[in-house]
């Protein structure tokens, strides 16, 4: 593309370089969630703060990784993914929020995606609607691996990605209700975990560049359980999806780490 940067390797929203993040990279939204995500790593350092892109870099258990946010939505999701790519991050786990659909799952439990529902723009400007936005097996592996060891209450299954907030939680208010409730119902009857915003484009551009990407979330609460009159508890603290995230790098980089042995051995 044109060079927009003065630097052919200084990426233009993110201002990395290759270099200066990790070949596994933790994604969450909100830019204030990195530094939270960084004190889970040795050694963490800020490199970059620009727009909505916050990254630090640090190591988990000796390895360079980093967290770099991606702002709310897909457009500037695919911007980060795109430029931590081109810096050489190959493995990226995002960390999330996320609203509950299915009834069983609750504000406080962890959401863990195998697939989004593309109901958002950018994926529509990478692949045709036809081909599936779908998580890397081992990152989904990892997460409930880590889910599983660190005693919390997960669910595995199918996220819906949007590109309104709003239109998610008062689809009667919009001037297209008639699609955003019909189609809701649908993500119910199907057993759709949850809602959010970031997962489909994630995966399908993770899909193209040929990169692996999973994602868990924090379920801040879950508007089908209130209004049934169920119990309904709204969870800000994303501490409990920060640690499965984390603990879910390190058994990906140990994972890779065994492999390059194996293979190193067996050429030996
Ligand atoms: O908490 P983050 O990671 O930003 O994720 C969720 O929260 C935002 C909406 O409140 C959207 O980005 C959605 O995907
Ligand atoms: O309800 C929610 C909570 C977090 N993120 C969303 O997109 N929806």
């Amino acid at each position: 593309m044109q060079n927009y940067s003065g630097d052919i390797n200084l990426q233009y929203h993110t201002q990395l370089r290759p270099g200066d993040v990790g070949e596994y990279v933790i994604l969450p939204g909100d830019p204030k969630r990195c530094k939270k995500i960084a004190e889970h790593f040795e050694d963490a350092t800020l490199i970059a703060d620009n727009r909505e892109y916050v990254t630090y870099t640090g190591f988990l258990d000796g390895v360079k990784v980093s967290v770099t946010s991606t702002g709310i939505g897909g457009p500037s999701a695919s911007i980060a993914l795109e430029e931590l790519v081109n810096c050489g991050a190959h493995t990226f786990v995002r960390v999330g929020t996320c609203g509950g659909i299915d009834l069983d799952v609750k504000g406080g439990d962890i959401v863990i995606a195998t697939g989004a529902i593309r109901m958002e723009g950018t994926s529509k400007e990478y692949a045709p609607i036809e081909y599936p936005a779908v998580a890397d097996i081992d990152v989904v592996n990892a997460l409930r691996g880590a889910g599983k060891k660190l005693g919390y209450t997960c669910h595995t299954g199918v996220v819906q990605c949007k590109d309104s907030f709003y239109g998610q939680h008062d689809p009667q208010l919009m001037p297209v209700s008639y699609e955003l409730m019909n189609k809701w119902e649908a993500w119910k009857k199907m057993g759709c975990k949850a809602s959010e915003m970031e997962s489909a484009a994630l995966f399908i551009v993770a899909n193209y560049r040929k990169v692996r990407c999973g994602s868990c979330f924090l379920v801040v609460g879950n508007q089908e359980r209130n209004a049934l009159g169920m119990e309904n508890p709204i969870v800000h603290d994303t501490e409990a999806a920060i640690t499965v995230g984390v603990e879910a790098l390190k058994m990906l980089i140990r994972e890779d780490l065994e492999e390059t042995n194996i293979i190193a051995s067996s050429i030996s």
